[in-house]
């Protein structure tokens, strides 16, 4: 059953404007270089926790054209981000842009139906922020889709790789959603990031593909996140071939670096959305409009393999610190 959608939103920012909380709003909510403090992401979670009763333990952050998954929770609380004290608002076609909050088979899950990126001019801190909501709402296991080009050539168009690892591209360049200040509420300063796509979940659940029948098209692979949004040059993808790369996006990293610096346990895919195009000689393009129709697609099976994965997950039962 589908219960409500909230059209209240900005009221507790109001409330901090005027002396209601402890900071400068300008300080809280302008600072493009200054990552929202603790009490400002408490702000946006207790917005949440007092609109449901749902007490999700389980986050997911849907990719371009793949937030149909929200569509399959019922008993729904549904946010749309502008009406969620300050959060970003999705610009990107294939992203809703809302919070979902309800349950799927029994599980209460809370869902990002779109996410934000670096290219729509949000930093990566912000584009990571809906993470650390989760988080202080108590959210300890995340799972992140994405869209994503296909580089290794043993790829299909409509396959799904499971996320073994990343390149962060942007922290070779020196930036980071981490980058400022550490609050150790939320983790140390200095985070690992070997096994940072959890390792369990990934073996758990390429052992039951099988029984999804999608045993020939689940991969495993290394994703690198570029920050678009231009779609890739053949000298880059060439580039990104001979460093490892199975799989091309936009997203994904600044949200999974994130989440393990709060110590959640994380699984990501990617759907490979199009192939990327190595050859000179050709009219071929990328282009978005492929990305969502290959989402689209494929929604059922990636729907299907999400439902396995949120089972794993609540079977698992992790917590925070289990590592
Ligand atoms: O949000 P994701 O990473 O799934 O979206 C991908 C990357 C760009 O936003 C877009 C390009 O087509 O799809
Ligand atoms: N490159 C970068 N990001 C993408 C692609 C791509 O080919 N497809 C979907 N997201």
């Amino acid at each position: 059953m589908e219960r409500k959608q909230h059209q209240n939103g900005r009221a507790g920012l109001r409330a901090l404007a005027s002396g209601g909380g402890s900071m400068c709003l300008e300080q809280t909510v302008s600072g493009d270089d200054t990552p929202y403090p603790y009490e400002v992401i408490k702000e946006s979670a207790d917005f949440l926790l007092s609109r449901t009763k749902l007490r999700p333990k389980i986050g997911v952050i849907c990719g371009s054209g793949l937030g149909a998954l929200a569509e399959q929770l019922e008993d729904r609380d549904i946010f749309p981000y502008d009406t969620i004290p300050n959060f970003p608002v999705s610009t990107v076609a294939g992203h809703a842009g809302r919070m979902v909050i309800g349950t799927l088979d029994g599980v209460a899950v809370m869902c990002m139906q779109g996410r934000f990126h670096s290219y729509e001019g949000y930093p990566l801190w912000k584009c990571a922020m809906p993470v650390r909501v989760m988080k202080l709402m108590g959210v300890d296991q995340l799972l992140v889709t994405n869209a994503a080009g296909g580089i290794n050539r043993q790829f299909n168009i409509g396959d799904i790789m499971i996320i073994k690892d990343h390149i962060n591209m942007q922290g070779f360049a020196g930036d980071s959603p981490l980058r400022g200040r550490n609050d150790e509420r939320y983790g140390p300063r200095f985070p690992a990031m070997n096994n940072a796509y959890d390792r369990t979940l990934r073996q758990k659940t390429l052992e039951l593909v099988k029984e999804l029948g999608l045993q020939d098209v689940v991969r495993e692979g290394v994703y690198v996140m570029l920050g678009g949004p231009t779609y890739e040059t053949v000298a880059e993808l060439n580039l990104l071939r001979v460093v490892g790369v199975d799989a091309v996006g936009m997203s994904t990293v600044p949200e999974v670096v994130v989440a393990r610096h709060c110590g959640m346990r994380v699984f990501a895919f990617s759907l490979i959305t199009n192939m990327c195009i190595i050859e000179y000689e050709t009219e071929a393009k990328a282009s978005h409009t492929e990305v969502i129709e290959t989402a689209t697609m494929r929604q059922k099976d990636l729907q299907k393999l999400a439902r396995l994965i949120i089972k794993i997950m609540s079977e698992d039962g992790y917590e925070a610190g289990d590592e």
